[in-house]
């Protein structure tokens, strides 16, 4: 384990949903400040395991540990249609508490979406729901960030952006862990785990099947 500066700690974290069993003895140990991505075939497990991580879901055996706050981009928007953005952005003010959405509006700058400020989110296209979506897991600063495919939908200048933004929040010591099913472009990860079998297996160490990972 990297020294004590841990924001994340998952020991062997086992969930079955019947019969079918999809996690089997999961550990993670993420420090401060890293950039990491679980990659794995769809159906892997990878949501599940988010979800046990925020609390979304109840985890059969093992632990989970977070320092700080957390936000949570889940792979299915929670938007409410009839809502505006800015709607949803004070909304969000309220549930963390925050005295300003300075940072929120920061981000719909940064993700060119400022100008749908005012707009119900029925109006959005896919691409600007997730742009919200992603603004609504960021905009209290948490120190741990959990991004289920953050990117689905976006546009290719968004998706340049979407990776500017992660770079700076782990310079600032930010960790961001990054689901996706697809291993694409993961030299801009500090370290990328594959999801196999119900376990992380580092994706350096797949041939020795070396089981849990420290990032
Ligand atoms: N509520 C549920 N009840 C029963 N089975 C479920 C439930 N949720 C997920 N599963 C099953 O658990 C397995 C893992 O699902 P999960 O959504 O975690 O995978 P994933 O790796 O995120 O997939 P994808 O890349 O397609 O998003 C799948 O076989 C899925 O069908």
């Amino acid at each position: 384990m990297p020294g004590g500066d841990f924001v994340l700690r998952v020991r062997n974290v086992h969930k079955r949903y019947g019969r079918r069993s999809v996690l089997r003895g999961t550990s993670l140990d993420l420090s401060a400040g890293r950039l990491v991505g679980i990659v794995g075939e769809n159906g892997a497990g990878k949501s599940t395991l988010l979800r046990i991580l925020v609390g979304d879901l109840t985890m059969d055996s093992g632990t989970v540990e977070h320092k700080g706050r957390v936000g949570y981009c889940p792979q299915k928007t929670v938007l409410h249609e009839a809502f505006t953005v800015d709607q949803h952005l004070r909304y969000f003010q309220a549930a963390y508490d925050l005295d300003r959405i300075d940072r929120a509006l920061e981000l719909l700058e940064t993700l060119n979406f400022a100008e749908y400020r005012h707009q119900r989110v029925h109006t959005l296209s896919g691409g600007t729901r997730q742009k919200l979506n992603l603004t609504l897991a960021l905009m209290h600063n948490p120190r741990l960030l959990l991004l289920d495919e953050p990117y689905q939908g976006f546009d290719w200048e968004t998706y340049l952006r979407f990776w500017e933004v992660a770079q700076a929040l782990r310079e600032s010591g930010c960790s961001v862990l990054v689901v996706s099913h697809l291993a694409y472009d993961t030299d801009r990860l500090d370290t990328v785990y594959h999801l196999t079998d119900g376990a992380l297996l580092h994706a350096g160490r797949l041939a020795d099947n070396t089981r849990g990972g420290v990032a």
